[in-house]
């Protein structure tokens, strides 16, 4: 059976002051339905770039993009993208943002209120309803982009560093929140992080990234669900995988 996404040696060059400049080099990438894969590299690396490429919001320079066998080419309704920028919309208050993909998926009114509201108190922003995101903190932008995210319900769902901006304390919430919403929902998630500890505690399957994209190690996690963070760091297999992923990254560097 084909994986829903099937990305072949996907290479992105760009262009900066007439010079070439690789980002991403024959990535291949092949991700199951209902999967959750973390993909984890050192900053520059071309993980963005990367998922730039799978949203299909940028075109490969070579290499192909397929999602359940189609040739991937622009944004499809399927697939939920994260970036690492801000996307909300200024002139709407946080229910109104995260209301949002229900309006254009035809929820009706009443529906995408509660939903919203709940959304708003799973990522903590109870209170904060009627703020405008100029009125919120980064890391408040942040919550409200992925109750957004969450609140299409997408069969795809790929993460930019979604909780880089937050405090420890606020991570480690959302971590679970979003390992609870995700657990029997089918949804399939690439989740991409510079930290190796939050991509142990998230993946089913953790990718390590080098320079320009090359693949360091691909490997599924045996780590049991659900995690509990806490007890995981002192679970001997945790602590000789974040071994292992330490030294990837080092090996990737070179
Ligand atoms: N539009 C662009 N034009 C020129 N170079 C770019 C462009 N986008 C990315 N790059 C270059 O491609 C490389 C990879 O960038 P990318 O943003 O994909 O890395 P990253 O792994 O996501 O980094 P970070 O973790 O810091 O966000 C970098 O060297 C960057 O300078």
């Amino acid at each position: 059976m084909s994986s829903l996404l099937d990305v072949r040696g996907l290479t992105k060059q760009f262009v900066k002051d007439d010079t070439g400049v690789v980002a991403l080099r024959d990535f291949d990438l092949q991700v199951e339905k209902g999967s959750f894969v973390t993909v984890l590299g050192r900053s520059g690396c071309g993980k963005s770039t990367a998922l730039n490429l799978l949203s299909g919001l940028i075109q490969p320079t070579s290499g192909t993009v397929a999602y359940r066998g189609e040739t991937v080419t622009g944004p499809r309704t399927e697939i939920s993208y994260l970036t690492q920028s801000d996307t909300l919309m200024p002139w709407r208050d946080v229910r109104r943002n995260i209301e949002m993909p229900m309006e254009i998926s035809g929820v009706g009114a009443e529906e995408r209120r509660g939903r919203a509201l709940e959304l708003v108190e799973r990522v903590g922003l109870t209170g904060f309803e009627r703020h405008y995101p100029r009125e919120l903190s980064g890391g408040m932008r942040r919550r409200v982009s992925l109750a957004r995210m969450l609140a299409g319900n997408p069969e795809t769902l790929l993460m930019d560093e979604p909780f880089g901006a937050l405090d420890a304390q606020l991570r480690m919430d959302l971590q679970a929140e979003l390992l609870r919403l995700w657990q029997d929902s089918g949804q399939t998630v690439v989740f991409v992080t510079h930290d190796i500890e939050e991509a142990l505690l998230l993946g089913d399957r953790i990718v390590v990234l080098g320079l320009r994209g090359r693949c360091i190690l691909d490997r599924e996690l045996d780590l049991a669900r659900p995690r509990d963070p806490d007890e995981l760091r002192v679970d001997p297999s945790f602590v000789a995988l974040h071994r292992e992923m330490t030294e990837a990254l080092r090996k990737g560097a070179r």
